[in-house]
């Protein structure tokens, strides 16, 4: 079963509040992109999960795609599975757009299936939230308007533009902003009907800048070209353009040290789309 692991990009992103436990309320816009890693998973019978190649510096154990397989442990249904996973990574890590929680989420999905656990999506998100904040997203696998910790998810159907994908050359640490002193966590919360007609802002964006000149120095030349945003807690920025062709202009343009992709915005994810045709294949 190969399937692709998109990227999410955060539309906007409001900090509303800070719960007991220390986590973050917010209200957020998410969108999947159509860039992708993709995983491949080969059913074994030998209990035991394993993945290739290692991502540099990242313990396999410590490895979300590892940590999402282990939580279906309990529902397999025959003992003895075990999986193969080979991961083609193309997302860059720490970079707001969710790659390791779209891989924990595609891993969820995939083995659900696999391994005949037959849980539902929504029991998935709720084991996926553990993990990370962003997993509920993609494993649910529509665009949304996102509340709590992002785990309370209402479907929306934004427009689905062009985007420009940039990505500073830094490496966001998600916690450290959340930790910041000076992070804004009083934005006024909205109403679902504003979600799509507001011009939303990510209040996270002044506590990255600070911490990341080279953010700073991509936002500013990224607003010469229009309406600049970030996503999640950084490092990548974009913008939205109505066309492709305006979208790759500015790409063909952008300074060679900053990675830059042309992607589209999209309301369902790719796993999804891949996944139920994999399902329907081998039905019985
Ligand atoms: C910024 C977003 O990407 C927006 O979509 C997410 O809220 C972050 O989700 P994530 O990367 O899955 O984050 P997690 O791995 O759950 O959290 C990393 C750390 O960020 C802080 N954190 C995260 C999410 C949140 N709503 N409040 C927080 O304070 C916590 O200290 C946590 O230990
Ligand atoms: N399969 C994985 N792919 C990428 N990162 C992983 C994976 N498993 C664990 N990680 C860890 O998660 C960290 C964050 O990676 P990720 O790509 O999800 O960042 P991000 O895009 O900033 O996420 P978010 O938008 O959810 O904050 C990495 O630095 C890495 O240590």
């Amino acid at each position: 079963m190969r399937l692709p692991s998109p990227a999410k990009l955060n539309l906007f992103l409001h900090i509303t509040g800070q719960r007991e436990d220390g986590y973050h309320e917010l209200q957020t816009l998410f969108q999947f992109i159509d860039l992708c890693d993709t995983l491949d998973f080969s059913l074994t019978q030998n209990n035991r999960i394993t993945i290739s190649p290692e991502i540099e510096h990242l313990p396999t154990k410590d490895n979300l795609i590892y940590k999402a397989a282990e939580l279906l442990i309990p529902f397999k249904s025959d003992p003895t599975f075990g999986v193969d996973i080979l991961l083609e990574k193309q997302l860059p890590m720490g970079g707001g757009i969710g790659g390791g929680s779209s891989n924990a989420a595609t891993t969820l999905l995939a083995l659900n299936s696999l391994w005949e656990c037959h849980l539902s999506l929504e029991r998935l998100a709720e084991m996926g939230v553990t993990l990370g904040a962003d997993i509920p997203i993609f494993v649910m696998g529509f665009s949304a308007f996102a509340e709590g910790v992002g785990e309370k998810l209402q479907k929306v159907e934004p427009d689905t533009p062009y985007f420009l994908l940039l990505k500073p050359n830094c490496h966001v640490a998600t916690g450290q902003i959340f930790a910041d002193k000076y992070l804004t966590r009083d934005t006024p919360p909205i109403r679902i009907s504003h979600a799509l007609k507001l011009d939303g802002h990510n209040d996270c964006l002044d506590v990255v800048i600070k911490h990341n000149p080279e953010v700073n120095e991509a936002y500013l030349w990224l607003k010469n070209h229009g309406d600049a945003k970030l996503t999640g807690t950084g490092a990548c920025l974009f913008l939205a353009f109505d066309n492709l062709r305006d979208a790759e202009r500015v790409k063909s343009v952008t300074p060679q040290k900053w990675q830059a992709w042309v992607c589209r915005g999209c309301n369902t994810s790719p796993t999804h789309d891949v996944l139920n045709q994999w399902i329907e294949q081998n039905r019985v």
